[in-house]
Formats: structure tokens, sequence, C-alpha cells
């Protein structure tokens, strides 16, 4: 049998409360109160921009933080006063084939990710004696990063992983840390599977950029596969002031009718090919529709004539764009996407249906798990090859952004947007959530 607790007195109830109170004013007061969290994000823009999002909604609570990155992705990231910005060289082993200069996915081919991977490695050292140096409560690392935990335990620093990748795709690509660690492939320090078995065995909890309203079953099971606290942080939804818009883009915006342009972007680190360019160029020509292109060094693979021909209509834009910014305008009526994880909150943030073109790693799944929401179309591919028609580009563009049938789409990223992607008190409150967890488990 359980003891019956003594009934306190209201005397006792008014001077535990008051004594709280006094307590919680002089944790205010005191400094040392709030957390010093520290968060190293893998090289590459898809992971370094929410964990920057993610850096500044802790910061705004008062508490440290330190972004660990290498100078050159630093440089590229907007100014933040509110972090502090950590900058370890990135060593550039004369066995290793990096080019120079080169610090992030979107500075090489996909060919050369695995020479960017090895020179991280070399990260290891100085990110020791930094934390070491610095005793922050928390280290907040990325699915790589398998030599972190080890490190930051021995420091008696609390660890959690973030994955900015959605819960069902990183089942299906990943599955159980043991089998990640353990599994047929004899490659240990390149192979992405033992990078993340390792990354993810060695966490005190998971964080991942979802929230249970878009996949709860998936995240339940992601608790259970994993055995440990996996937290859904929110969406981390875009803000239309996060990015800095060049007058010329916003007049041309300004000068196209509600919900007509087609916005395509293919994100920072996949390699389309000639053919593929080609087709989408042709796609986009024959829609008829105004289009903005983001396109990555390969204005050399346009169709002859492409730019004159569609000059007014179409821009085409080989430089980083304010892709927040240009998909939170107005005049956007459809994103044409690779579907990584970035891109489809900005776009359903803003409401933006979405015409889909995945490429590689987690984007085929989370294409298929949208279409089933019917927040947007696939552009068809041949199973077998991969290969695609200029007319299905037609097609489905046209379907999403302007047909009758295609209305279903648009109606559908409307109401995403107002319920899930862009419901900013709904994702304030999973952000918070994680933080609390923060502030309630430090070292
Ligand atoms: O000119 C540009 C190009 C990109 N972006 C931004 O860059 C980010 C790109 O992120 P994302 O859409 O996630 O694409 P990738 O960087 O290509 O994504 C990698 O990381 C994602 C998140 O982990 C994965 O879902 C992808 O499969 C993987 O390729 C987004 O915030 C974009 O707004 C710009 O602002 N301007």
């Amino acid at each position: 049998m359980f003891k019956q607790k003594k009934k306190k007195s209201f005397k006792e109830v008014v001077t535990a409360s008051l004594v709280s109170q006094r307590r919680d004013r002089q944790n205010m007061a005191e400094p040392n109160h709030k957390l010093h969290v520290a968060v190293f994000p893998w090289l590459a823009l898809g992971h370094m921009i929410p964990y920057l999002q993610l850096s500044k909604l802790i910061a705004t609570k008062g508490h440290t933080v330190s972004f660990i990155s290498t100078p050159r992705n630093i440089a590229r990231l907007p100014k933040t006063p509110s972090i502090n910005f950590v900058s370890l060289p990135l060593p550039h082993a004369v066995d290793n084939n990096l080019p120079e200069n080169a610090e992030s996915t979107t500075d090489v081919p996909e060919t050369h990710i695995a020479y960017l991977k090895k020179a991280f490695d070399g990260l290891s050292e100085p990110f020791s004696q930094f934390l070491q140096a610095s005793k922050p409560d928390w280290i907040v690392y990325d699915i790589l990063h398998y030599w972190v935990p080890p490190i930051a335990e021995k420091l008696g620093v609390r660890r959690a992983l973030f994955c900015t990748f959605n819960a069902a795709s990183i089942i299906v690509i990943d599955g159980p840390s043991s089998i990640m660690i353990n599994g047929r492939d004899p490659r240990k320090t390149l192979n992405d599977s033992y990078r993340t078995g390792l990354a993810s065995a060695g966490s005190e909890v998971i964080a991942i950029r979802t929230c249970t309203e878009l996949e709860p079953e998936w995240i339940q099971l992601l608790g259970e596969i994993q055995g440990k606290p996996v937290i859904p942080i929110g969406l981390l939804p875009a803000k239309a002031t996060d990015d800095d818009v060049d007058d010329d883009i916003r007049e041309w915006l300004d000068r196209q009718r509600a919900k007509s342009v087609v916005y395509v972007a293919l994100g920072t680190e996949v390699t389309v090919s000639e053919k593929e360019i080609q087709g989408l160029a042709h796609g986009l020509e024959l829609s008829g529709l105004p289009f903005f292109w983001t396109i990555r060094k390969a204005s050399v693979f346009l169709p002859d004539g492409f730019e004159e021909r569609v000059k007014g209509r179409g821009v085409v834009r080989a430089e980083w764009a304010p892709q927040g910014r240009i998909l939170s305008h107005g005049s956007v009526g459809g994103f044409v996407t690779h579907c990584g994880w970035g891109s489809v909150v900005e776009g359903l943030s803003f409401g933006v249906p979405l015409i889909m073109f995945p490429c590689n790693l987690d984007q085929p799944l989370v294409a298929r798990m949208l279409a089933g929401m019917n927040i947007g179309r696939e552009i068809p591919r041949n199973e077998l090859d991969g290969s695609f028609t200029s007319v299905s580009v037609v097609e489905t563009i046209r379907l999403v952004v302007v047909e009758e049938e295609g209305k279903i789409y648009r109606d559908n990223a409307e109401s995403m947007q107002k319920n899930v992607f862009g419901n900013r008190r709904l994702q304030d409150q999973y952000v918070d959530s994680f933080i609390k967890f923060l502030e309630n488990h430090r070292a």
C-alpha cells in the first residue's frame, strides 16, 4: 500500500509558492540559469539553414548559442547578432580530392561529397578543443557526426541529434542504429549508414524537423526503433522576412498576375543532367506561364535560344535567390521542387502547391507522401530509367497551377498552410517543448 501524502496547510502551500517564486526570480537574475547550447550542422546549406533557424529560436529564450561551422559557410549565412559563430577551418589534406575552397555540398558535384566527408572528419580535434574550452550544456549535432557523441560524453556535455529530414524518411533510409552500425557493408569511416548509426546511438534524444499533424505514426515508430526520446521540434516554417530581396526581383514579381508564376528550384546539392535541364526548360517554355528559375551553374545546358525566347516571361537566375521571399510573393502559384525537406516546408509555409521532381535521398519518399495528401503532383518519370518528357512537365505544371481539375492541389496546399505548415502558433509550441526539454535536462 502507498502511504497517503500528508495534506499541506494553507500556510505551507503559500510559503512553498513564495519560496519557489523567489527561486525563479533568482534564477532569472542569475546568468548561469541560462543554457549554453552548441549546434553543429553538416556542411550543407539544407542543414545549416534549419540549424540556424533553430539557433535563433533558442537564443530568443535568452540562452547562449554557439553555431559551429567552417569559415566559408559562416560567411555565406545571414549575419545573426544573437548567435556566436565558431569558425573551425576545414583541413584540406593533400591526399584528398576535395577542390580548394570547397566547404559545403553545394561547392562540389555529388560524386565528390565523399571527399568533403573525409575532410570533415579532420574537424574532430578542433571540435574537441572547442568543447573542452567552452563546456556547453548541450551539443546539438547532425546525422553524419559519428565522432561527436564520444567526445561530448567524455566532457559531460549532453547530446541531442537534430535530424533535418522528416521521420518517415529517416526510418525508411536508415532503420535501427544497430543495423546501421553492424550491417553487412564493411566500409566504416565513409559509409553514411555507419556514421548515422553511431551518431544516433550516441545521442540522448533525437530532435526531428516534423510534427505529429503530419506523420504521427512515423514519429512514434522512430522512438520505438531507436529506444530513446524522439521530439518533433516542428517544421521551423519560413518567414517572408527571412531573406532580403533585390529590387529587380520584387519588381518583376509585382508585375505578374496573382498565383500565375511557377517558381523552379532544385535545392543546393542535386546534380541534374543536361537532358533533364533541357526537358524542364522545354516544359516551362511550352507551359505559357511566367516562371522564375533558380539554377545551379547549369545555364550552359539550357536549349539554344531559350533565354531569348522566354525573355520577359521567364527569369533564369544562376546565383543564390531569396527563395523564401519569392515563395511568399502573391504572384507565385506553383513550385517545381526536388522535394528537399527545407524547400517543401518553405513552399507549404506559404500555401504554394508543389510540382514535384524528386532526385535522390529522402526526396522520392517525401514526394510520394505529399502526393498521397494531394498537395502536389509528381512529374511522371519512366520507372526504369528516370526519363521524362517535356509534355509531361507542361501537363503537370498546368494541372497544378491553372487547370480546373488541379484545384484540389491548390486548395489542399492552402489548407495545409493554414492548419499545419504556416500555423506559427502550433509550430512555436513544438520548438518551445524541445527547448524546455533542453532546459530540464541540463548537464
Ligand atoms: O538559391 C537558393 C537555393 C537554395 N536556397 C535555400 O536553401 C535551402 C535548401 O534546402 P532543401 O530544400 O532542404 O534542399 P537541399 O539543400 O538540396 O537539401 C538537402 O538537405 C535536405 C534536408 O536535410 C534533404 O531533404 C535533401 O534531400 C538534401 O538534398 C532552402 O532553405 C532554400 O530556401 C535559397 O534560399 N536560395
